[in-house]
């Protein structure tokens, strides 16, 4: 495998280093799953296990949304972050739980570093538009 270096990293969209479609996919999935394990917030996601479909097109629009803001192909059509999350009163504790479980998951799949300081900075410039709203 070819060793890439950062700032040769940084001329790839951040899209392709997810791994396109199927790796952004991939990462939805896992996602899903490490904040139905997680203490802090597990509870927001429980309800929606017994709605399949509902969790289907959630994370349908969380693909697409992960792809438009990372230089992909896709254009997302869902809510915007302050209106899919008005009237939750996600407390700044509580996001934090879901960022770390968005980089743990880029974390085991293999993700490095530049990759998973891209997407720090891209989730954290989406706070204000979801905590305490
Ligand atoms: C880390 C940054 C976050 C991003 C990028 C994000 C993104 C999204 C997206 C794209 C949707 C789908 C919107 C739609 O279908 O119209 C969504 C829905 C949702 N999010 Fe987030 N979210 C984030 C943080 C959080 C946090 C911290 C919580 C709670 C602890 C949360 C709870 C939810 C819930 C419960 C829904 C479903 C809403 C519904 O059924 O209408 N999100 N989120």
């Amino acid at each position: 495998m070819t060793t890439l270096t950062a700032d040769q990293l940084s001329m790839v969209t951040l899209y392709e280093r997810l791994g396109g479609a199927a790796g952004i996919r991939s990462l939805v999935d896992g996602i899903v799953e490490a904040h139905l394990r997680n203490p802090v917030i597990k509870a927001r996601f429980l309800p929606y296990l017994d709605q399949p479909e509902r969790v289907a097109e959630i994370k349908r629009h969380t693909c697409a949304f992960f792809s438009e803001g990372s230089g992909g192909p896709d254009v997302y059509r869902g809510r915007s972050m302050a209106e899919a999350h008005r009237g939750m009163e996600i407390s700044d504790a509580e996001y934090t739980a879901a960022t770390e479980d968005v980089l743990a998951t880029l974390a085991t799949r293999g993700h490095g570093e530049t990759t998973r300081a891209d997407v720090r900075d891209i989730l954290e410039g989406l706070r204000p538009d979801i905590v305490g709203v």
